[in-house]
């Protein structure tokens, strides 16, 4: 397990990572969202012990990093596929790793077998492409053979041969019973992976929910309609005990499948639809509407966000589809 208690790092001004507390468990995919800047990064790093936090405390199984012995034995991470010497093969760079913890050369064939670069493997490493560097980067946490793995960002670039490659390996691993972590700015990537999902923006934690419930809270499924006869439509609506709620502009939703019972009454009732259309809520709508408030830089005036996140708890603005006075979604597993 990876535990982490009241986390934080200050950059002098700047609180990269804001008193993060959760627990990555073994056995699953944790994955670990945000938009660019969130503090995903930088985590990561003090996990490793490359960043001291300036409070709180992160252990593996219970240990510091630095306490570990032979710590590629634990924990495998890839955080910068570029962080290699060019100079060296990838044979070279993985057997120097091996050696420097007491990890016997034959895993060197077995890992460079695993992540496919066998054929290439007495080729120095600045030749390599972006795919290849990542799966050098993921043979290196592989070399220890460690119960807990931990990936930044690592279909970035990647093509989807490239892609699918990692997502079936991570998944893998998990099968295994190791402690995947895996961090993205990209929910659509995140709900193809991850059956459990640690949501951060500007530093704080946001959401620490299962993929299946974060799914189920979010795709909402209703109807959209649009009426020139609306007060009547309402009637009809509430007289059926359907709850409507109003949508953008002049139109209504529904939540629900219920767009037949919907155009029946309507037809039943002699009232004119001009729109009638099922819908449903995206995830990526969902994580970014999480993250609204707490996006670094946004497109329209490249200035940083301005403001304080609103309290935990409540709903940030309603959602794009979501009528005014319906239960906000994530208001039950968003974080106290
Ligand atoms: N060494 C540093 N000195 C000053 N500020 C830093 C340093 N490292 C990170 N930061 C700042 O801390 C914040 C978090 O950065 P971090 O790289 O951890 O985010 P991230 O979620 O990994 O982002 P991305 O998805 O863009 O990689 C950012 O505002 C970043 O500019």
């Amino acid at each position: 397990m990876i535990e982490l208690s009241g986390l934080t790092k200050r950059y002098g001004e700047k609180v990269a990572v804001n008193d993060l507390t959760f627990t990555v468990r073994p056995g699953i995919i944790t994955g670990f969202l945000g938009p660019n800047g969130a503090g995903k990064s930088t985590t990561m790093r003090m996990v490793l012990g490359l960043d001291r936090p300036t409070a709180g405390d992160v252990r593996i199984d219970g240990r510091h990093y630095h306490e570990l012995k032979d710590p590629l034995t634990y924990i495998g991470a890839l955080l910068d596929a570029k962080a290699v010497h060019g100079g060296r093969s990838a044979y070279h760079h993985l057997l120097c790793l091996a050696q420097a913890n007491g990890i016997p050369a034959r895993r060197v064939h077995e890992v460079l077998d695993t992540v496919g670069l066998t054929a290439v493997a007495k080729k120095k490493a600045k030749g390599f492409s972006l795919g290849m560097g990542q799966r050098l980067g993921i043979a290196g946490a592989l070399l220890g053979d460690p119960r807990i793995l931990m990936f930044d960002e690592p279909v970035n670039g990647l093509d989807p041969e490239g892609i699918h490659w990692i997502r079936n390996l991570m998944k893998t691993l998990a099968a295994q019973g190791r402690t995947v972590f895996v961090s993205s700015h990209l929910m659509s990537e995140m709900a193809l992976t991850a059956d459990h999902l640690v949501v951060i923006g500007q530093g704080r934690l946001l959401a620490d929910t299962s993929m299946a419930r974060f799914i189920a809270e979010n795709s909402r499924s209703y109807v959209r309609v649009r009426t020139p006869q609306r007060e009547r439509l309402l009637d009809v609506l509430a007289t059926a005990g359907i709850a409507v709620a109003p949508g953008g502009g002049e139109a209504l939703e529904v939540d629900g499948d219920k767009a037949e019972a919907i155009g029946e009454l309507a037809a039943r009732h002699q009232i004119t639809l001009h729109e009638l259309s099922p819908q449903r809520a995206s995830l990526e709508e969902a994580f970014m509407q999480l993250t609204a408030e707490s996006v670094e830089y946004h497109a329209h005036d490249g200035q940083p966000a301005a403001g304080p996140l609103p309290p935990q708890g409540q709903a940030q603005g309603q959602a794009q589809g979501q009528g005014q006075g319906q239960r906000p979604w994530g208001s039950d597993w968003r974080k106290g």
